[in-house]
């Protein structure tokens, strides 16, 4: 890689065990992964490879047990609001209206009040939602909560956005419609994007690569560039390839971990 584009993330031989009633859990092993800025790369792989806690790793919820975990060349030493995370329960306050919500980071941060009306009104709009502004979590829908969750990660000046299946409990229209919306958002704002899904359409549809990642112990098999056009026709002959070559990657995994 040229110096000229250092990775926003590295990970360096990342290994995570978990001691579970003196039983050990192997849950990643010697995982490399380098991730430039602006890249929006999905993980995918069969429940328990590991996936999650690669995630929590960079955001630093859970710390490496060998190897090292990098951000612009640091050591990763806990949460950061430069690494933010949007979950697939949105995780909003529910005793917080949506402005507050969002504005919640910089609020912490004991930013200025006018800059942060500013900010939040800059990422309510940008999420679509002014309307909202003074409603609770509970009085929107789904689709709206998880807008929310993400103007907050973005008003809270995250360079890396991490998602954990965050469009998991949606149903099928609004989770094509949230795509949508997060791929304009990510074209302007030029963020850099860790996403997790079980979708293996969702990873083809969002991603510049995907990594496939396999189980027992969990560790990243491939790395696949996906250079389909935008906007991506998911009936697309080339679509449909990509489609089978993935399915056709997880399921040999499986039937390898099955034997
Ligand atoms: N805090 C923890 N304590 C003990 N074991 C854990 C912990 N977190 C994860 N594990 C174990 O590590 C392995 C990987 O889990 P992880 O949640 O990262 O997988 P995943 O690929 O995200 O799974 P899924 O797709 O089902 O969400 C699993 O065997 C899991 O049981």
């Amino acid at each position: 890689m040229s110096s000229a584009t250092p990775p926003v993330l590295s990970l360096r031989n990342v290994g995570k065990t978990f001691d579970v009633q003196g039983r050990r859990i192997e849950a990643l092993r010697n995982a490399n992964l380098d991730i430039t800025r602006g890249e929006f790369v999905c993980l995918i792989g069969a429940s328990g490879c590991g996936k999650s806690t690669l995630l929590r790793i960079v955001a630093g919820f859970e710390s490496a047990s060998s190897g090292e975990a990098l951000m612009w060349g640091r050591p990763i030493k806990g949460p950061d609001p430069t690494r933010g995370m949007v979950f697939q329960d949105y995780g909003l306050f529910p005793w917080l209206t949506v402005r507050d919500n969002i504005g919640f980071g910089p609020a912490s941060r004991r930013r200025p009040r006018k800059e942060i009306k500013e900010t939040v009104d800059h990422f309510i709009d940008l999420v679509g939602l002014a309307r909202f502004a003074d409603v609770y979590p509970h009085q929107l829908s789904g689709g709206m909560k998880q807008r929310v969750a993400i103007a907050r990660v973005l008003a809270n000046e995250a360079e890396m956005v991490l998602m954990d299946e965050p469009f998991g409990a949606l149903d099928a229209m609004t989770r094509e419609r949230l795509q949508d919306e997060l791929l304009e958002l990510w074209e302007r704002t030029k963020l850099t994007v860790l996403f997790v899904t079980h979708s293996i359409e969702e990873a083809i549809v969002l991603s510049n690569r995907v990594i496939v990642m396999s189980a027992g112990p969990g560790r990243i098999d491939s790395d696949i560039a996906i250079e389909l056009q935008r906007p991506r026709d998911v009936a697309g002959a080339e679509f449909n390839a990509l489609r089978r070559s993935l399915a056709d990657k997880l399921h040999s995994h499986h039937a390898k971990v099955a034997a």
